[in-house]
């Protein structure tokens, strides 16, 4: 199939790089020239394991190519995804201005009969809008059918779950083109579940709010654990252990950040308000998010007292593990405050340091390492459970004046932190207060 991919973020780029490791001849079409130079020659904008390898793999077979130019792109196409941003707007909604763009690109380039499939997360009702801008600008005289398949992947692990998904939703407004899109994904494996456009379009954001829920819920069942002296991990297993609940998504933490649950749930929210329904659950998800990492910086505050002359080391700063992407991320409000009170911050990130530097506020320094940020702080705050900090040693800690590691995402065991001497804070869990051993 000739197949072109309107966007090449996370989801464009990603689903673009897997149709064509499937055999299907792709091209990729994005409005940043210089992205597309720079993909053009194989590398990745943006860090997802194994991304680079496909790309650089598919782009020498002639299954792949990138350009800025939607006409030459539309050529050939059977199939078009839209897979641009849909960003917050100020009230909360979704920025529908990136899709409604390219819904009038495809209108003017198309040159054959085409099906156009939305990837972006997009609002119940968009794709008839999506459909009404394409019909009434369409220049020449093609039929364009519309589907809905909205796009499950998780940063960090984009590429594998584009091939182990746990299922293709596919909304269509008719059968054929269904079973096109369907035969399309076939290589993938993953099983498909084909419904109406506007329950695809439900089903994204169900599906977001649901999980930002179970967060939710864990972090709040945390905060009870803290003060009734349960252990939240200890709790999540043994409620994960019901299969009806599910051992996933029960990670507490200071709350879920990212390009897509935040946004989302805040859309839903509109959504439903717009249909003069208040969805009171999920409102109540959002406040536990926002007051999630408050809670680690009061826990720091009651610590140290004043935070002002302080120098606080800040480990981990991307939204989570395994990504640079630092959309909604909990260390740009986390460090903003820290600064804002007069700390000193210095910040380590594995990977995401880069991109950091152009959201965190000017104040922030940027350590080589780990340790190099732990040395001489007064304490150490954990954003993200990075496999690198997880495997710290624990001595390097002891190398502080008064080793306080506040840690918001839970990287360290309490036995072992036990053997040394520090005081360790976490979430949902009993505090370590060791400052009395000495070992040798
Ligand atoms: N990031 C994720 O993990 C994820 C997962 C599932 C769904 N989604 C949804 O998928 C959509 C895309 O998300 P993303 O994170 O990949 O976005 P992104 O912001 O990373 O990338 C969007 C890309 O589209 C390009 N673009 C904008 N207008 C264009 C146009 N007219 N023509 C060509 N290119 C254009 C931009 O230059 C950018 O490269 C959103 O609706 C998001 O909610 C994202
Ligand atoms: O038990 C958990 C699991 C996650 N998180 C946090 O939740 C956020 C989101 O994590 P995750 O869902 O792993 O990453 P995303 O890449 O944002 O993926 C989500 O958002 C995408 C965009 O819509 C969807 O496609 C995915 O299915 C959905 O998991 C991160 O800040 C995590 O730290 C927790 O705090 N506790």
């Amino acid at each position: 199939m000739y197949i072109a991919v309107v966007g090449t973020g996370y989801v464009g780029l990603v689903t673009g790089v897997s149709l064509a490791e499937v055999g299907h001849r792709v091209v990729c079409i994005d409005i940043d020239a210089a992205k597309v130079k720079k993909m053009s020659k194989g590398i990745s904008p943006i860090y997802e394991p194994s991304l680079d390898e496909l790309m650089k793999k598919n782009l020498t077979a002639n299954r792949l190519s990138f350009t800025t130019d939607h006409q030459e792109a539309f050529k050939e196409s059977e199939v078009i995804y839209i897979a641009v941003g849909t960003p917050e707007n100020e009230d909360g909604s979704a920025n529908l201005g990136f899709v409604e763009r390219v819904a009038i690109d495809i209108a003017k380039h198309v040159r054959k009969d085409a099906i156009v499939v939305t990837k972006s997360t997009v609002p119940v009702g968009t794709n008839d809008t999506i459909k009404q801008v394409i019909r009434t600008n369409l220049v020449r005289d093609v039929k364009v059918e519309i589907v809905s398949n909205p796009e499950f992947l998780r940063e960090g692990s984009a590429i594998h779950d584009s091939f182990h998904g746990d299922r293709i939703v596919i909304g269509a407004e008719s059968e054929r083109a269904a079973d096109i899109i369907e035969e399309i994904n076939r290589p993938f494996g993953i099983p498909v579940y084909k419904t109406d456009i506007r329950s695809a379009e439900m089903i994204k954001y169900a599906s977001n709010a649901f999980l930002a829920t179970k967060i939710s819920f864990i972090n709040e069942i945390s905060n009870i654990c803290e003060r009734v002296g349960a252990n939240v991990e200890d709790v999540a297993i043994g409620m994960g252990l019901d299969h009806r609940i599910g051992n996933q998504f029960l990670n507490a933490g200071i709350g879920y950040g990212g390009s897509c649950f935040p946004k989302d749930t805040k859309a839903l929210i509109q959504i439903a308000g717009n249909v003069d329904y208040d969805f009171e659950l999920l409102k109540g998800v959002v406040n536990v998010n926002k007051h999630q990492q408050q809670l680690l910086l009061n826990k720091l505050k009651e610590r140290v007292g004043s935070i002002e002359g302080k120098r606080i080391a800040v480990l981990g700063l991307a939204f989570k593990p395994n990504t640079d992407d630092m959309r909604e991320a909990a260390s740009i409000r986390v460090t903003e405050e820290l600064v804002n009170n007069g700390a000193f911050v210095v910040a380590y990130d594995p990977v995401a340091m880069e991109k950091a530097r152009q959201v965190l506020v000017p104040q922030v320094a940027f350590a080589n390492s780990a340790s190099e940020a732990i040395k001489n702080s007064d304490a150490v705050l954990i954003l993200t459970e990075w496999d690198e900090i997880k495997e710290l040693d624990p001595e390097l800690f002891e190398t502080m004046a008064y080793p306080l590691v506040i840690d918001g995402r839970n990287c360290f065991d309490l036995e072992l932190m036990r053997k040394y001497r520090l005081e360790y804070h976490s979430v949902g869990r009993p505090a370590v207060r060791n400052m009395l051993i000495t070992r040798n």
